[in-house]
């Protein structure tokens, strides 16, 4: 009899933490939906009480979600309660409510005045907040999960106490985290047994395991968890997350179903749909997949060399250690172009996982038929692309209507654009450095906003000449951030997509926090 090996995925909430990876409401459902068809146990969907849309994020994947939905709190009576509130309809809730452990974020983080002087006055505040925090969630639900935040760092003796605690009011799951990606995989693996055996109430609780990838050990310390009592990974698809990331769930799952000669443990994993979730994520967050990451990389299953390439003739087995089909990439025949319809384009769209309601096939179909007037042959990859960008549109209080670009080595770039919001329509023209220039100009010039791009990347999303290209916008307001991605086989539309979005979001929050004040002309 196999031992299961719980995967609790945080895409939604560490994931999204990735610097300038910030998902919509639908891209987090369509999200979750993909996550609950890999198989994973947990979804950690977000942190209700860090803004509205995270609230309504967790709010939504809690109504549909037949998986555990854990939202994430600190370890404050108000985040709790708001936690609590945005799980309301979820199935099986639980609330994740987390304080920092090891003595660098005590010292450095809690302030004197309110958590006392020396440390061993702020190690008993400390300790008596994660109680406090756990015995008042277990006033609200009956699954309660506590992270002791660094606990990598922490000392083992006050680590062993606090877990103890924890457990004894009331902590279903106890996370270990290495948050700053410090240890090494026979020391985490260590600490684990270590607080098997120090720990008296510790059969009443999951261990969990929560690992940074700073040190590229992420995925190590997990399974060296794992052998020693760990229950529990924490991970993310792709690996995304805080700074370097967190472990990647694909390559904890795969690494524990291709050497399942060395354990005893199993995952509820489809891994077939691996593949097709890492995608999604790819083209939501924005987040590019490195060509040679395992598992799910442009390269994972590509052999280039020529001695490689005879091995693989003859046996497969000589250079892959599973199957591309055993992770679900894909081989498609059907071709998708101008003279596809609504059936197959749906029916394509389903195997890649995205489930199309009839109203939304419509706009995505006409989006289809523009991309493949321009182009001979419609990829998976440009779906996927054409996808990210429908479900990230509808966040956006701007639509592009009409964009008209004048440009040449003789010419002065001009730009004109027509942008609808809500019932109103904004055109102007304006001239630049360049068409991009010009276009950002004409935009603002429409919308009577002006805004700092902080950052400005095309790329070529999907493959060949008629490639798609993909344009992401950053711009920078008030210390916050807001990222915008446009798609379009002209990159100048892309870019003009890409910057509407982000002004629609900026729009957006400030009339989410309406006590701020606006500077733009809608
Ligand atoms: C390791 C991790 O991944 S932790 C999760 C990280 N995720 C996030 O931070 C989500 C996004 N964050 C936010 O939206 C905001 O930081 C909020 C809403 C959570 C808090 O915002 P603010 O109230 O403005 O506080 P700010 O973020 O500047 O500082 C954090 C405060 O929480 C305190 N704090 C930090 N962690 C905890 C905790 N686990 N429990 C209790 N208090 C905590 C800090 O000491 C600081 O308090 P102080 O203001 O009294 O000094
Ligand atoms: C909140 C906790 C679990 C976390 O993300 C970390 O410690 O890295
Ligand atoms: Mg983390």
């Amino acid at each position: 009899m196999k031992e299961k090996i719980l995967v609790f995925d945080t895409t939604l909430r560490d994931g999204e933490q990735s610097p300038g990876a910030s998902l919509n409401v639908q891209e987090k459902v369509e999200i979750a939906r993909q996550l609950e068809k890999l198989g994973v146990d947990i979804i950690e969907a977000g942190f209700p009480a860090s803004s509205p849309l995270q609230f309504e994020a967790v709010e939504r994947v809690s109504a549909e979600s037949g998986a555990v939905v854990a939202a994430l709190s600190r370890a404050v009576e108000g985040d709790i309660t708001s936690a609590w509130k945005a799980l309301q309809h979820a199935r099986k809730p639980r609330i994740h409510t987390f304080i920092s452990t090891s003595d660098i974020h005590i010292l450095g983080k809690f302030a004197a005045d309110r958590y006392g002087r020396t440390l061993e006055e702020k190690r008993r505040t400390i300790l008596k907040m994660a109680v406090d925090a756990v015995a008042f969630a277990k006033t609200l639900a009956p699954d309660i999960e506590f992270s002791a935040e660094d606990a990598g760092r922490t000392d083992p003796g006050y680590l062993a106490e606090i877990v103890e605690a924890v457990i004894a009011a009331g902590a279903t799951t106890v996370n270990i985290p290495d948050t700053t990606g410090y240890t090494w995989p026979s020391e985490f693996g260590r600490k684990i047994a270590d607080l098997r055996s120090r720990v008296g109430n510790i059969d009443q609780a999951v261990i969990s395991v929560h690992c940074h990838n700073d040190l590229g050990l992420a995925v190590a310390n997990t399974l060296s968890a794992l052998e020693n009592g760990a229950r529990q990974a924490e991970c993310s698809v792709n690996g995304i997350g805080e700074r370097a990331g967190n472990a990647s769930l694909e390559e904890i799952v795969m690494a524990l179903k291709v050497r399942s000669d060395l354990h005893n443990f199993e995952t509820g994993v489809t891994t077939e749909e691996i593949f097709k979730t890492s995608r999604m994520v790819s083209s939501f967050t924005g987040i590019i997949v490195q060509p040679n990451k395992a598992i799910v990389g442009e390269n994972a299953f590509s052999h280039e060399s020529g001695i490689h390439q005879d091995g693989m003739l003859k046996n497969r087995q000589t250079y892959e250690v599973m199957t591309p089909e055993s992770v679900g990439v894909p081989k498609t025949s059907i071709v998708l172009g101008r003279h596809s319809g609504k059936h197959g384009l749906k029916a394509r769209l389903e195997s890649l996982g995205y489930a199309l309601a009839d109203g939304d096939l419509e706009s995505v179909y006409r989006r289809f038929m523009e991309i493949a007037d321009k182009k001979k042959e419609v990829y998976d990859d440009d779906l996927r692309f054409l996808m990210g960008d429908e479900l990230s549109s509808p966040s956006s209080a701007f639509t592009l209507d009409y964009l008209h670009i004048n440009s040449g080595t003789a010419s002065i770039p001009t730009a004109t654009v027509r942008i609808l919001h809500r019932d109103s329509v904004f055109e102007e023209s304006a001239t630049g450095d360049g068409p991009v220039d010009a276009c950002f100009r004409a935009i603002e010039r429409a919308l009577g906003i002006t805004s700092m791009v902080s950052s400005y990347t095309v790329r070529s999303a999907t493959a060949g000449r008629e490639a798609l290209g993909e344009a992401l916008v950053r711009i920078k307001d008030k210390n916050r951030t807001y990222s915008g991605r446009g798609v379009s086989t002209d990159i100048i539309e892309a870019s003009a997509r890409a910057y509407i979005q982000a002004l629609g979001l900026r729009l957006e929050h400030e009339e989410n926090n309406h006590n701020e004040t606006t500077e733009h002309g809608v």
